[in-house]
């Protein structure tokens, strides 16, 4: 059978780093053996049992019942940095199945930072809270899913639904069972597609080029930097604590600092590169590209992936003024929305899916025990608690 070489998601614990002691827990201690490596598919005939053994318990469907799902809803609109006391957790009760449509259970969900700044522009006080779910079919009146699958949901933040299919995304059929599933909505999810085509599409990163990479050991910058090597490309990450730093270079960056503790993020940046940067993929945007900007070199590309250090200003930030650099050194700055490649997600989670069961691509997840702790896993998130993705397990 195929075999995790990390102790399961889900144990207790066994953090260095104090500041993410309060509310997470992990696998592992992550610079230790914290890498999801050496995993096998499936054989087909250990598929093809598994079909055959769901299928049977799922028609006809159980009898419905009446479900509550529990759900959380924004009370208020962020003034700033989101607060516990913006969330409401509230009950609904659930309608019978109609034909097509299924119930399921959110079994993880995911917390990230576009949650802030969408809510600000797409939702409205009182309405349920923005978000995707890995979640399990517990009952279903649709032939084309079978009882006991998962599915990746974009269902927001609750416990229960129901949904007709058409929002659903199956996990792909090479999913190892030994992989765990939360990984959909981190490395082999959105966020690992974000760092795929950023980097070939909106970088166009070279074999032998320098590329940085902020939030590097968050769920996005974290892939980034291992598909960069794998490209064949030097890597310089910065991180919020050094514990992070120490992962940076345990999962193969070459050059990794802190940014909170660099005396001057000017001489870190060249002295981790003293020829500058061929490529920048920005995360966190702000006072940091202002300064990043001034290393790129001639002809660079800089893909604007988030700006997470501006997404809880009361004040917008000053700058950065980009014109000058990006003149003299003919660089590209491109904006990008991970979604425009919707067309070719197949081809990108197929990839990253490979990468991570050959272990070229390591894995580390915070997760958070109990869907009653979303918002503060959300906030914990945003404080730059989480090393890799932040994940919420129900
Ligand atoms: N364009 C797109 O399609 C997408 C964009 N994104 C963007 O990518 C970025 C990373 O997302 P994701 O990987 O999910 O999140 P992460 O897992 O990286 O978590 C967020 C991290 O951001 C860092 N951070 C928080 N505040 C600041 C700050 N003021 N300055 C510098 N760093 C800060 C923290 O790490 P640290 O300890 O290092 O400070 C924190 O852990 C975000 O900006 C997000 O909006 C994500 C997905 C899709
Ligand atoms: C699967 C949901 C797609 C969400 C797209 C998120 C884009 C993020 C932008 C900035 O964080």
């Amino acid at each position: 059978m195929p075999k995790l070489a990390t102790a399961s998601l889900g144990g207790s614990a066994t953090h260095r780093d104090p500041s993410m002691q309060r509310h997470s827990h992990t696998s592992s201690d992550p610079l230790e053996v914290c890498v999801t490596e050496g995993i096998q598919p499936l054989s087909w005939v250990q598929r093809l049992l598994t079909r055959l053994v769901s299928r049977r318990h799922s028609f006809p469907p159980a009898c419905s019942k009446m479900v509550t799902a529990k759900v959380w809803v924004l009370k208020k609109h962020f003034e700033g940095f989101p607060k516990t006391s913006d969330f409401d957790l509230k009950k609904i009760e659930l309608p019978n199945l109609k034909d097509g449509e299924l119930l399921l259970e959110s079994v993880f969900l995911s917390v990230d930072p576009y949650m802030r700044p969408y809510s600000q522009r797409d939702m409205k006080e009182g309405d349920i809270m923005i978000g995707t779910q890995v979640a399990r079919i517990v009952e279903s009146n649709n032939p084309a899913f079978t009882v006991g699958a998962f599915v990746v949901a974009r269902s927001g933040w609750r416990t229960h639904f129901i949904s007709d299919g058409k929002d659903l995304q199956l996990l792909p059929s090479s999913w190892p069972e030994s992989l765990p599933k939360s990984l959909a909505l981190g490395t082999v999810g959105m966020p690992g597609l974000t760092a795929y085509f950023g980097l070939l599409e909106v970088c166009k990163m070279k074999l032998g080029e320098t590329v940085l990479v902020n939030a590097a050991a968050g769920a996005v910058g974290s892939v980034v930097g291992q598909l960069a090597k794998i490209g064949g490309c030097k890597v310089v990450g910065c991180a919020g604590s050094d514990y992070k730093v120490a992962y940076l270079k345990k999962i193969g960056f070459d050059e990794a600092f802190n940014y909170k503790t660099v005396v001057s993020l000017d001489e870190a940046l060249r002295q981790a590169s003293p020829d500058g940067y061929d490529c920048f993929f920005d995360n966190v945007g702000g006072e940091f590209t202002s300064i990043a900007i001034n290393h790129m070199k001639k002809y660079g590309r800089i893909a604007v992936c988030g700006a997470i250090s501006q997404y809880n200003d009361t004040v917008p930030q000053k700058g950065p003024y980009v014109q000058v650099p990006m003149i003299f050194k003919e660089l590209q700055m491109e904006g990008f929305i991970v979604t425009r490649w919707n067309n070719r997600w197949e081809e990108g989670l197929k990839a990253l899916l490979k990468w991570v069961v050959e272990g070229k691509v390591k894995c580390h997840e915070q997760v958070t025990e109990g869907f009653e702790n979303m918002p503060m896993a959300f906030i914990g998130m945003l404080k730059g608690e989480n090393l890799g993705k932040a994940i919420v397990k129900v």
